[in-house]
């Protein structure tokens, strides 16, 4: 189960000329969770950035082991407000949007109904998404990126607006997820909790440089 996703040789992070992180080198595995963590402003988003930029055009530095579209990305901030009236079941199904019909297939439709079960989100399906809490509107985010069975998904900071049992729970789903795929999840957090708590691996940057280490769980 732990083959590699993602592999990083003697990679540099850099923002108009600024070099950020030096010299970074270490891969994602399926089936556990990679957190990203580091102080506000150490590179973690810009990482993520140029990584997802190889993801079609592979470099020396960067390899992806696994297809451009098994790649999913759920950012840091979306503009949904409370009038956005998509219900939560066709707004987890824009993902399929670019498919060849204009209409969702059976498989389709009973994979947009197994995801929203993964992510508990069933009995509100119907509600439109801009009523939903914080945490239902990040599993939302979670569906619309789960739709599509990536291989690797990569969560930028989804718990840093929630309450701590929504953190949890959250947490819980994706834990839930990657034993039930063998999905490999990068995480960017400062959450110490739940790094403890549910990390597999932590890739700390620091000083300009990564270094990842396994975590010792302090429960499971
Ligand atoms: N497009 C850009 N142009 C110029 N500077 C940028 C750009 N994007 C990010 N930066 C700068 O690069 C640095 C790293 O930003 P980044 O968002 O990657 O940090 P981060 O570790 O993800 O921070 P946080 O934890 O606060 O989200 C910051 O100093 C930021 O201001």
């Amino acid at each position: 189960m732990n083959s590699k996703v993602l592999t990083v040789e003697h990679l540099n992070v850099a923002v108009e000329d600024r070099t950020l992180i030096k010299d970074l080198s270490f891969s994602v595995n399926r089936g556990v969770l990679t957190c990203v963590t580091g102080e506000n402003g150490v590179g973690k988003t810009t990482l993520v950035k140029a990584l997802l930029k190889c993801k079609r055009h592979p470099t020396k530095q960067v390899h992806f082991l696994v297809r451009p579209d098994q790649i999913q990305y759920v950012p840091q901030f979306r503009n949904i407000d409370d009038d956005y009236p998509l219900k939560i079941k066709d707004f987890v199904s824009l993902s399929l949007q670019n498919s060849f019909l204009p209409w969702l297939t059976k498989s389709e439709k009973n994979r947009i109904q197994k995801v929203l079960e993964m992510t508990n989100l069933n009995e509100i399906k119907n509600e439109p998404l801009g009523r939903a809490s914080g945490g239902q509107k990040q599993r939302a985010y979670l569906a619309q990126a789960l739709v599509t069975n990536p291989e690797l998904l990569i969560l930028d900071e989804t718990t840093a607006s929630l309450d701590k049992e929504s953190r949890v729970y959250l947490l819980q789903v994706v834990v839930d997820i990657i034993k039930r795929t063998g999905a490999a999840v990068m995480f960017i957090t400062h959450d110490q909790e739940l790094i403890n708590r549910f990390g597999d691996y932590n890739l700390e940057i620091a000083d300009h440089r990564g270094v990842m280490h396994k975590i010792e769980r302090s429960d499971a």
